[in-house]
Protein backbone atom coordinates (compact mmCIF):
# COMPACT_ATOMS: atom_id res chain seq x y z
CA UNK A 1 0.00 0.00 0.00
CA UNK A 2 1.22 3.15 -1.01
CA UNK A 3 1.23 6.42 1.06
CA UNK A 4 1.05 8.60 -2.30
CA UNK A 5 -1.75 10.80 -1.71
CA UNK A 6 -3.66 11.46 -4.97
CA UNK A 7 -5.29 14.29 -5.56
CA UNK A 8 -8.66 12.53 -7.78
CA UNK A 9 -10.10 15.56 -10.19
CA UNK A 10 -6.78 18.03 -8.86
CA UNK A 11 -9.27 19.19 -6.47
CA UNK A 12 -7.27 21.31 -4.28
CA UNK A 13 -4.28 21.45 -6.46
CA UNK A 14 -2.23 24.57 -7.69
CA UNK A 15 -0.76 23.67 -11.05
CA UNK A 16 0.54 26.94 -12.12
CA UNK A 17 0.13 30.81 -11.84
CA UNK A 18 -2.21 33.21 -14.00
CA UNK A 19 -2.99 36.86 -14.45
CA UNK A 20 -5.95 36.55 -16.35
CA UNK A 21 -8.38 35.92 -13.47
CA UNK A 22 -8.98 35.53 -9.93
CA UNK A 23 -12.01 33.38 -8.40
CA UNK A 24 -11.99 33.67 -4.86
CA UNK A 25 -13.65 31.12 -2.87
CA UNK A 26 -13.11 32.72 0.72
CA UNK A 27 -15.22 35.84 -0.54
CA UNK A 28 -16.87 34.31 -3.46
CA UNK A 29 -15.60 37.03 -5.71
CA UNK A 30 -14.29 37.50 -9.31
CA UNK A 31 -11.82 39.55 -11.22
CA UNK A 32 -10.57 39.62 -14.43
CA UNK A 33 -7.29 41.40 -14.87
CA UNK A 34 -7.87 43.03 -11.49
CA UNK A 35 -11.41 44.49 -12.15
CA UNK A 36 -14.34 42.86 -10.73
CA UNK A 37 -16.56 40.53 -12.78
CA UNK A 38 -19.69 42.56 -11.68
CA UNK A 39 -17.86 46.13 -12.98
CA UNK A 40 -17.47 45.25 -16.43
CA UNK A 41 -20.84 43.77 -16.99
CA UNK A 42 -22.33 46.91 -16.35
CA UNK A 43 -20.21 49.25 -17.42
CA UNK A 44 -18.09 47.86 -20.53
CA UNK A 45 -18.63 46.07 -23.32
CA UNK A 46 -18.39 42.49 -24.16
CA UNK A 47 -16.13 43.65 -26.92
CA UNK A 48 -14.16 45.62 -24.20
CA UNK A 49 -14.01 42.60 -21.92
CA UNK A 50 -12.53 40.61 -24.68
CA UNK A 51 -9.60 43.38 -25.19
CA UNK A 52 -9.25 43.28 -21.41
CA UNK A 53 -8.64 39.25 -21.28
CA UNK A 54 -6.08 39.24 -24.12
CA UNK A 55 -4.55 42.33 -22.99
CA UNK A 56 -4.35 42.92 -19.53
CA UNK A 57 -5.71 46.30 -19.94
CA UNK A 58 -8.36 48.10 -21.00
CA UNK A 59 -8.58 49.28 -24.65
CA UNK A 60 -8.10 53.07 -25.31
CA UNK A 61 -10.56 54.83 -27.01
CA UNK A 62 -8.40 54.50 -30.68
CA UNK A 63 -7.24 50.57 -29.47
CA UNK A 64 -11.31 50.22 -29.21
CA UNK A 65 -12.34 51.52 -32.33
CA UNK A 66 -9.78 49.35 -34.51
CA UNK A 67 -10.45 46.28 -33.16
CA UNK A 68 -14.27 47.17 -33.55
CA UNK A 69 -13.68 47.73 -37.35
CA UNK A 70 -11.61 44.20 -37.57
CA UNK A 71 -13.57 42.11 -35.84
CA UNK A 72 -16.50 43.81 -37.86
CA UNK A 73 -14.31 42.52 -40.70
CA UNK A 74 -13.64 38.86 -39.56
CA UNK A 75 -17.29 37.92 -39.27
CA UNK A 76 -17.72 36.25 -42.17
CA UNK A 77 -16.89 32.77 -42.47
CA UNK A 78 -16.41 30.97 -45.96
CA UNK A 79 -19.03 29.01 -48.10
CA UNK A 80 -17.58 25.68 -47.92
CA UNK A 81 -17.60 25.69 -44.18
CA UNK A 82 -21.39 26.19 -44.52
CA UNK A 83 -21.94 23.24 -46.84
CA UNK A 84 -19.83 21.63 -44.43
CA UNK A 85 -22.47 22.38 -41.36
CA UNK A 86 -25.26 21.57 -43.65
CA UNK A 87 -23.70 18.26 -44.37
CA UNK A 88 -23.91 17.38 -40.41
CA UNK A 89 -26.33 15.45 -39.02
CA UNK A 90 -29.74 17.23 -38.71
CA UNK A 91 -30.11 16.24 -35.32
CA UNK A 92 -26.20 16.42 -33.54
CA UNK A 93 -25.69 18.56 -30.73
CA UNK A 94 -25.14 22.23 -31.83
CA UNK A 95 -21.53 21.64 -29.98
CA UNK A 96 -20.41 19.07 -32.50
CA UNK A 97 -20.98 21.02 -35.52
CA UNK A 98 -19.17 24.27 -33.77
CA UNK A 99 -16.16 21.86 -32.35
CA UNK A 100 -16.61 20.87 -36.16
CA UNK A 101 -16.54 24.28 -37.27
CA UNK A 102 -13.76 24.86 -35.20
CA UNK A 103 -11.59 21.91 -36.61
CA UNK A 104 -11.90 23.26 -40.33
CA UNK A 105 -10.83 26.66 -39.91
CA UNK A 106 -7.87 25.28 -38.34
CA UNK A 107 -7.38 22.87 -41.15
CA UNK A 108 -7.57 26.01 -43.59
CA UNK A 109 -5.36 28.65 -42.19
CA UNK A 110 -1.74 28.29 -42.46
CA UNK A 111 -1.08 30.17 -39.27
CA UNK A 112 -2.05 26.79 -37.58
CA UNK A 113 1.53 26.22 -37.91
CA UNK A 114 2.87 29.85 -36.55
CA UNK A 115 3.99 29.42 -33.20
CA UNK A 116 4.09 33.51 -33.54
CA UNK A 117 2.57 35.52 -30.48
CA UNK A 118 1.51 38.11 -32.82
CA UNK A 119 -0.44 34.99 -35.19
CA UNK A 120 -1.82 33.20 -32.32
CA UNK A 121 -4.11 36.89 -30.80
CA UNK A 122 -4.93 37.42 -34.49
CA UNK A 123 -6.22 33.66 -35.01
CA UNK A 124 -7.91 34.18 -31.73
CA UNK A 125 -9.84 37.35 -32.75
CA UNK A 126 -10.95 35.75 -36.18
CA UNK A 127 -12.09 32.82 -33.79
CA UNK A 128 -14.38 35.57 -31.26
CA UNK A 129 -15.61 37.06 -34.59
CA UNK A 130 -16.44 33.88 -36.29
CA UNK A 131 -17.81 31.75 -33.55
CA UNK A 132 -20.97 33.85 -33.69
CA UNK A 133 -21.59 33.41 -36.70
CA UNK A 134 -21.46 30.01 -36.87
CA UNK A 135 -23.87 29.45 -33.78
CA UNK A 136 -26.16 31.39 -35.49
CA UNK A 137 -25.99 29.30 -38.90
CA UNK A 138 -26.71 26.46 -36.71
CA UNK A 139 -29.43 27.68 -34.71
CA UNK A 140 -31.28 28.50 -37.62
CA UNK A 141 -30.21 25.42 -39.43
CA UNK A 142 -31.85 23.57 -36.58
CA UNK A 143 -35.38 25.28 -37.77
CA UNK A 144 -35.12 24.67 -41.38
CA UNK A 145 -33.83 28.65 -41.84
CA UNK A 146 -31.04 29.62 -43.76
CA UNK A 147 -27.98 31.62 -42.69
CA UNK A 148 -28.32 35.53 -42.62
CA UNK A 149 -25.05 37.22 -43.59
CA UNK A 150 -23.59 39.59 -40.75
CA UNK A 151 -23.99 43.19 -40.57
CA UNK A 152 -20.90 45.25 -40.11
CA UNK A 153 -22.74 48.35 -39.42
CA UNK A 154 -23.66 46.19 -35.70
CA UNK A 155 -22.08 45.44 -32.72
CA UNK A 156 -21.38 42.25 -31.59
CA UNK A 157 -24.54 40.83 -29.57
CA UNK A 158 -26.50 43.12 -31.90
CA UNK A 159 -24.95 41.60 -34.55
CA UNK A 160 -25.40 37.94 -33.32
CA UNK A 161 -28.85 37.85 -32.37
CA UNK A 162 -30.13 39.83 -35.87
CA UNK A 163 -28.03 36.96 -37.59
CA UNK A 164 -29.98 34.30 -35.50
CA UNK A 165 -33.54 35.72 -35.27
CA UNK A 166 -33.99 37.72 -38.31
CA UNK A 167 -34.33 40.99 -36.40
CA UNK A 168 -33.24 43.81 -34.94
CA UNK A 169 -32.98 43.09 -30.98
CA UNK A 170 -34.68 45.08 -28.76
CA UNK A 171 -32.52 46.79 -26.20
CA UNK A 172 -33.56 44.13 -23.11
CA UNK A 173 -32.15 41.37 -25.29
CA UNK A 174 -28.94 42.56 -26.20
CA UNK A 175 -28.42 43.99 -22.82
CA UNK A 176 -29.21 40.53 -20.59
CA UNK A 177 -27.12 38.83 -23.35
CA UNK A 178 -24.12 41.38 -23.05
CA UNK A 179 -24.16 40.69 -19.26
CA UNK A 180 -24.42 36.56 -20.15
CA UNK A 181 -21.21 37.61 -22.63
CA UNK A 182 -19.19 38.92 -19.72
CA UNK A 183 -20.08 36.72 -16.76
CA UNK A 184 -19.28 33.16 -18.97
CA UNK A 185 -16.16 34.75 -20.65
CA UNK A 186 -13.52 33.75 -18.19
CA UNK A 187 -12.73 31.55 -14.80
CA UNK A 188 -9.45 30.89 -14.15
CA UNK A 189 -8.23 26.61 -14.73
CA UNK A 190 -11.68 25.08 -14.97
CA UNK A 191 -11.76 21.91 -16.71
CA UNK A 192 -11.96 23.62 -20.58
CA UNK A 193 -9.45 25.92 -20.37
CA UNK A 194 -6.90 23.57 -18.30
CA UNK A 195 -7.93 21.66 -21.50
CA UNK A 196 -6.73 24.01 -23.85
CA UNK A 197 -3.67 24.76 -21.71
CA UNK A 198 -2.95 20.90 -21.89
CA UNK A 199 -3.38 20.89 -25.60
CA UNK A 200 -1.43 23.92 -25.68
CA UNK A 201 1.45 23.04 -23.74
CA UNK A 202 2.40 20.07 -26.20
CA UNK A 203 3.12 23.04 -28.90
CA UNK A 204 0.04 22.34 -30.49
CA UNK A 205 -1.52 24.76 -32.03
CA UNK A 206 -4.52 27.18 -31.07
CA UNK A 207 -7.61 26.07 -33.10
CA UNK A 208 -6.43 22.46 -31.53
CA UNK A 209 -6.49 23.71 -28.11
CA UNK A 210 -9.86 25.52 -29.01
CA UNK A 211 -11.45 21.95 -30.06
CA UNK A 212 -10.73 20.09 -27.21
CA UNK A 213 -11.63 22.95 -25.12
CA UNK A 214 -15.21 22.70 -26.72
CA UNK A 215 -15.27 19.23 -25.72
CA UNK A 216 -14.88 19.89 -22.41
CA UNK A 217 -17.36 22.71 -22.07
CA UNK A 218 -20.10 20.11 -23.88
CA UNK A 219 -20.36 17.67 -20.96
CA UNK A 220 -23.40 18.66 -17.91
CA UNK A 221 -21.37 18.75 -15.02
CA UNK A 222 -19.23 22.00 -16.92
CA UNK A 223 -20.94 24.20 -19.50
CA UNK A 224 -23.12 21.34 -20.75
CA UNK A 225 -25.63 22.15 -17.55
CA UNK A 226 -26.94 25.48 -18.70
CA UNK A 227 -29.01 23.42 -21.40
CA UNK A 228 -29.65 20.58 -18.13
CA UNK A 229 -30.94 23.86 -16.13
CA UNK A 230 -33.68 24.08 -18.29
CA UNK A 231 -34.50 20.66 -19.30
CA UNK A 232 -34.60 19.86 -15.29
CA UNK A 233 -37.04 23.09 -14.84
CA UNK A 234 -39.62 22.21 -17.50
CA UNK A 235 -39.47 18.44 -16.07
CA UNK A 236 -40.15 19.94 -12.27
CA UNK A 237 -43.21 22.08 -14.01
CA UNK A 238 -45.30 24.20 -11.75
CA UNK A 239 -43.33 25.93 -8.84
CA UNK A 240 -45.87 23.91 -6.46
CA UNK A 241 -43.96 20.65 -7.87
CA UNK A 242 -40.54 21.76 -6.76
CA UNK A 243 -40.35 20.38 -3.40
CA UNK A 244 -41.23 17.04 -4.20
CA UNK A 245 -39.71 17.14 -7.67
CA UNK A 246 -36.40 17.51 -5.52
CA UNK A 247 -36.65 15.17 -2.59
CA UNK A 248 -37.04 12.51 -5.27
CA UNK A 249 -34.18 13.54 -7.43
CA UNK A 250 -32.08 13.72 -4.21
CA UNK A 251 -33.36 10.07 -3.21
CA UNK A 252 -32.06 9.06 -6.27
CA UNK A 253 -28.63 10.56 -5.86
CA UNK A 254 -29.26 12.44 -9.30
CA UNK A 255 -27.35 15.22 -9.50
CA UNK A 256 -28.99 18.43 -9.62
CA UNK A 257 -28.12 20.86 -12.83
CA UNK A 258 -27.36 24.23 -12.11
CA UNK A 259 -25.91 23.80 -8.72
CA UNK A 260 -22.76 23.20 -7.12
CA UNK A 261 -19.23 24.28 -8.19
CA UNK A 262 -15.60 22.79 -7.80
CA UNK A 263 -14.23 26.24 -6.15
CA UNK A 264 -17.51 28.73 -4.69
CA UNK A 265 -19.00 26.51 -1.58
CA UNK A 266 -20.90 29.65 -0.52
CA UNK A 267 -21.96 30.98 -3.69
CA UNK A 268 -21.02 31.66 -7.14
CA UNK A 269 -19.70 35.59 -7.65
CA UNK A 270 -21.34 35.84 -11.23
CA UNK A 271 -25.06 34.33 -9.86
CA UNK A 272 -26.73 38.04 -8.47
CA UNK A 273 -25.81 39.65 -11.23
CA UNK A 274 -27.01 37.04 -13.71
CA UNK A 275 -30.12 36.40 -11.94
CA UNK A 276 -30.95 39.86 -11.62
CA UNK A 277 -30.53 40.32 -15.77
CA UNK A 278 -33.33 37.53 -16.31
CA UNK A 279 -35.60 38.90 -13.37
CA UNK A 280 -34.92 42.20 -15.39
CA UNK A 281 -35.22 40.74 -18.83
CA UNK A 282 -38.31 38.17 -18.09
CA UNK A 283 -40.24 41.29 -16.69
CA UNK A 284 -43.91 40.45 -15.38
CA UNK A 285 -44.68 38.10 -18.44
CA UNK A 286 -43.05 34.75 -16.68
CA UNK A 287 -44.18 34.74 -13.41
CA UNK A 288 -44.23 30.96 -13.34
CA UNK A 289 -41.04 29.78 -14.29
CA UNK A 290 -39.59 32.58 -12.08
CA UNK A 291 -41.38 30.75 -9.27
CA UNK A 292 -40.23 27.41 -10.41
CA UNK A 293 -36.52 28.71 -10.44
CA UNK A 294 -37.07 30.52 -7.11
CA UNK A 295 -38.89 27.26 -5.41
CA UNK A 296 -36.14 24.92 -6.47
CA UNK A 297 -33.60 27.08 -5.73
CA UNK A 298 -34.65 27.87 -2.51
CA UNK A 299 -35.53 23.93 -2.09
CA UNK A 300 -32.00 23.24 -2.85
CA UNK A 301 -30.22 25.64 -0.21
CA UNK A 302 -32.57 24.48 2.21
CA UNK A 303 -32.07 20.48 1.66
CA UNK A 304 -28.86 20.67 0.63
CA UNK A 305 -27.02 24.11 1.60
CA UNK A 306 -25.75 24.14 -2.10
CA UNK A 307 -26.17 27.15 -4.04
CA UNK A 308 -26.52 27.78 -7.66
CA UNK A 309 -24.12 27.98 -10.03
CA UNK A 310 -23.76 30.45 -13.44
CA UNK A 311 -25.41 28.08 -15.60
CA UNK A 312 -28.53 28.40 -13.39
CA UNK A 313 -30.01 32.06 -14.18
CA UNK A 314 -28.20 31.81 -17.60
CA UNK A 315 -30.28 28.84 -18.65
CA UNK A 316 -33.91 30.37 -18.34
CA UNK A 317 -33.17 33.60 -19.76
CA UNK A 318 -31.39 32.18 -22.89
CA UNK A 319 -34.30 30.11 -22.69
CA UNK A 320 -36.74 33.59 -22.81
CA UNK A 321 -34.81 34.94 -25.86
CA UNK A 322 -35.57 32.18 -27.52
CA UNK A 323 -32.80 29.88 -28.18
CA UNK A 324 -33.02 26.22 -28.51
CA UNK A 325 -32.07 24.50 -25.45
CA UNK A 326 -29.29 22.80 -27.37
CA UNK A 327 -27.91 26.11 -28.32
CA UNK A 328 -27.18 27.12 -24.57
CA UNK A 329 -23.77 25.14 -24.40
CA UNK A 330 -22.73 27.24 -27.78
CA UNK A 331 -23.38 30.54 -26.52
CA UNK A 332 -20.67 29.60 -23.50
CA UNK A 333 -18.52 28.95 -26.41
CA UNK A 334 -18.62 32.28 -27.95
CA UNK A 335 -18.04 34.14 -24.70
CA UNK A 336 -15.46 31.58 -23.06
CA UNK A 337 -13.34 31.78 -26.51
CA UNK A 338 -12.15 35.13 -24.74
CA UNK A 339 -10.51 33.83 -21.50
CA UNK A 340 -9.70 30.28 -23.50
CA UNK A 341 -7.32 31.87 -26.10
CA UNK A 342 -6.08 34.57 -23.32
CA UNK A 343 -5.08 31.65 -21.58
CA UNK A 344 -3.39 30.04 -24.31
CA UNK A 345 -1.41 32.91 -24.95
CA UNK A 346 -0.02 32.49 -21.41
CA UNK A 347 1.02 29.14 -21.70
CA UNK A 348 2.72 29.68 -24.34
CA UNK A 349 4.46 32.53 -23.25
CA UNK A 350 5.84 30.02 -19.95
CA UNK A 351 5.21 27.04 -21.05
CA UNK A 352 5.79 23.35 -19.01
CA UNK A 353 4.83 19.95 -20.79
CA UNK A 354 1.74 19.55 -18.44
CA UNK A 355 2.28 15.41 -17.72
CA UNK A 356 1.23 14.91 -13.87
CA UNK A 357 1.80 11.28 -12.09
CA UNK A 358 -0.60 8.26 -11.70
CA UNK A 359 -0.61 5.35 -9.16
CA UNK A 360 -0.70 1.91 -10.77
CA UNK A 361 -2.74 0.17 -8.97
CA UNK A 362 -3.30 -2.39 -12.09
CA UNK A 363 -1.77 -6.33 -11.84
CA UNK A 364 1.55 -6.76 -10.47
CA UNK A 365 4.15 -7.72 -13.27
CA UNK A 366 3.66 -10.80 -14.10
CA UNK A 367 4.99 -13.48 -17.02
CA UNK A 368 2.70 -13.94 -20.03
CA UNK A 369 0.92 -17.61 -20.29
CA UNK A 370 3.30 -19.91 -22.11
CA UNK A 371 1.81 -20.56 -25.85
C1 LIG B 1 -20.02 26.99 -15.51
C2 LIG B 1 -19.79 25.72 -14.78
O1 LIG B 1 -19.17 24.82 -15.31
S1 LIG B 1 -20.34 25.63 -13.20
C3 LIG B 1 -20.67 23.89 -12.93
C4 LIG B 1 -21.83 23.40 -13.74
N1 LIG B 1 -22.19 22.02 -13.40
C5 LIG B 1 -23.34 21.71 -12.77
O2 LIG B 1 -24.16 22.54 -12.44
C6 LIG B 1 -23.57 20.24 -12.56
C7 LIG B 1 -24.07 19.94 -11.15
N2 LIG B 1 -23.03 20.14 -10.17
C8 LIG B 1 -22.11 19.17 -9.90
O3 LIG B 1 -22.15 18.06 -10.46
C9 LIG B 1 -21.01 19.49 -8.91
O4 LIG B 1 -21.42 20.46 -8.00
C10 LIG B 1 -19.72 19.98 -9.63
C11 LIG B 1 -19.26 18.93 -10.65
C12 LIG B 1 -19.96 21.29 -10.34
C13 LIG B 1 -18.63 20.19 -8.58
O5 LIG B 1 -18.35 18.98 -8.10
P1 LIG B 1 -17.23 18.69 -6.99
O6 LIG B 1 -16.40 19.85 -6.68
O7 LIG B 1 -16.51 17.49 -7.44
O8 LIG B 1 -18.11 18.47 -5.74
P2 LIG B 1 -18.60 17.09 -5.24
O9 LIG B 1 -19.23 16.32 -6.36
O10 LIG B 1 -17.46 16.44 -4.51
O11 LIG B 1 -19.72 17.50 -4.22
C14 LIG B 1 -19.60 17.49 -2.83
C15 LIG B 1 -20.91 16.97 -2.26
O12 LIG B 1 -21.98 17.81 -2.68
C16 LIG B 1 -22.90 17.07 -3.47
N3 LIG B 1 -23.28 17.88 -4.63
C17 LIG B 1 -22.51 18.80 -5.25
N4 LIG B 1 -23.20 19.35 -6.26
C18 LIG B 1 -24.41 18.75 -6.27
C19 LIG B 1 -25.52 18.88 -7.09
N5 LIG B 1 -25.54 19.75 -8.10
N6 LIG B 1 -26.59 18.11 -6.83
C20 LIG B 1 -26.59 17.23 -5.81
N7 LIG B 1 -25.52 17.07 -5.00
C21 LIG B 1 -24.46 17.82 -5.23
C22 LIG B 1 -22.15 15.84 -3.93
O13 LIG B 1 -23.01 14.77 -4.20
C23 LIG B 1 -21.25 15.57 -2.76
O14 LIG B 1 -22.00 14.96 -1.77
P3 LIG B 1 -21.37 13.79 -0.86
O15 LIG B 1 -20.23 14.43 -0.12
O16 LIG B 1 -22.50 13.36 -0.02
O17 LIG B 1 -20.90 12.75 -1.83
O1 LIG C 1 -14.68 27.18 -12.72
C1 LIG C 1 -15.25 26.11 -12.95
O2 LIG C 1 -14.85 25.00 -12.54
C2 LIG C 1 -16.48 26.07 -13.76
C3 LIG C 1 -17.04 27.43 -14.03
O3 LIG C 1 -17.74 27.99 -13.22
C4 LIG C 1 -16.68 28.08 -15.28
O4 LIG C 1 -15.88 27.54 -16.04
O5 LIG C 1 -17.20 29.18 -15.53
Amino acid sequence: MSDTTIHRGLAGVVVDETSVSKVDAETSTLIYRGYPVQDLAAQCSFEEVAWLLWHGELPTQDELATFTETERGLRAVPDELVEVLRGLPEDCHPMDSVRTAVSWLGANDPRSESDDPEDTLAVSVSLFAQLPTIVAIEQRRRRGQEPIAPDPALGYSENFLAMTFGEAPDEATVTAFETSMTLYAEHSFNASTFTARVVTSTLSDVYSAVTAAIGALKGPLHGGANEAVMHMLSEVGDADNAEAWLDTALAEKRKIMGFGHRVYKTGDSRVPTMDAALRTFAGDDHADLLATYDRLKDAMLERKNIHPNLDYPAGPTYHLMGFDIPMFTPLFVMARITGWTAHIREQQGANALIRPLSEYVGAEKRELPQR
